[in-house]
């Protein structure tokens, strides 16, 4: 499925959040979403998902609105990773899991054979099946990521938006993550990751979109959007960059000085 944005604009109360926003997310591609906190990043993944309505202008999946497409069908096309949050549902992490085959079974349908294989298919592939017993609201924050993670991959939806998918998750499980999330890509699906580390969303994705200002201030390659001049005017730092393997790294090094945060003097 191909998500479009035209002329798009978000507000939340007074404020402004995102204005004349024009992107398209196509199949087959990992997307960085970056920028700084605020910036609108949650906002703009909730409107690609259709889970929330524009100021101004219009989302479209493959061409048509998320009313033309229904709800049922989008469900079915975009599995949605929120932000991590505590879950206080007293539910087990398999029978969460399970939930994200809702948009495939009819009112009173059953679970199929099928569903059983693509929750196990999913449990594996976030390493957590040896937690499916746990009641989600005790697990740790990086276990309900997972647990959370395999329900967004148990749909089997083309299209995956995840906010902060790796956030809490320990240095061993966000490579893993990464990796599962662009060999998802590989395969076909549209991904979209919400991301704060940029080494990772250097590494693994595609494209970036920098979200600063109320806009988009970059979008492309890695290599064209992670530049010294567009890291000082969205995040205000300066990086450390080195290569490895091939593969570029960047450690943000120094918050730049800026009219609200001066540095000490001695
Ligand atoms: N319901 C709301 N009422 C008022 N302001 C809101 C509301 N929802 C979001 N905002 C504001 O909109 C802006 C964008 O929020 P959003 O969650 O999209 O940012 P973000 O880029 O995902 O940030 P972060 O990196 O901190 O998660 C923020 O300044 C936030 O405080």
């Amino acid at each position: 499925m191909r998500i479009e944005t035209h002329a798009l604009s978000a507000t939340a109360g007074e404020r402004t959040i995102l204005t004349d926003v024009n992107l398209a997310i196509e199949p087959g591609a990992f997307t960085g979403l970056i920028g700084p906190n605020g910036a609108g990043k949650t906002t703009l993944l909730r409107l690609l998902a259709g889970l929330a309505e524009p100021a101004a202008g219009r989302v479209t999946f493959d061409g048509r609105t998320a009313a033309q497409t229904g709800r049922r069908a989008l469900a079915r096309a975009i599995a949605y990773l929120p932000q991590s949050g505590p879950v206080h549902w007293p539910l087990r992490a398999e029978a969460l899991v399970l939930l994200g085959r809702l948009p495939h079974r009819g009112a009173l349908g059953g679970i199929a054979a099928a569903d059983r294989a693509a929750v196990e298919r999913a449990l594996a592939t976030t390493d957590a099946a040896h937690l499916r017993d746990r009641i989600v609201g005790t697990l740790s924050g990086g276990e309900r990521m997972r647990v959370l993670l395999a329900r967004a991959l148990a749909t089997e939806a083309p299209v995956l938006l995840a906010d902060e998918p790796v956030a809490a998750l320990d240095p061993g499980h966000q490579l893993a993550c990464m990796a599962l999330l662009r060999d998802a890509a590989r395969r076909g699906s549209g991904v979209v990751a919400v991301l704060h580390d940029l080494t990772l969303a250097a590494r693994f994705c595609d494209r970036l979109i920098l979200l600063a200002g109320g806009g988009v201030l970059a979008d492309g390659p890695p290599e064209r959007v992670l530049t010294d001049a567009h890291l000082r005017a969205s995040y205000g730092i300066a990086v450390h960059r080195g290569e490895a393997g091939g593969e570029p790294f960047l450690l943000p090094w120094h918050a730049l000085p800026s009219p609200t945060c001066q540095p000490e003097t001695p």
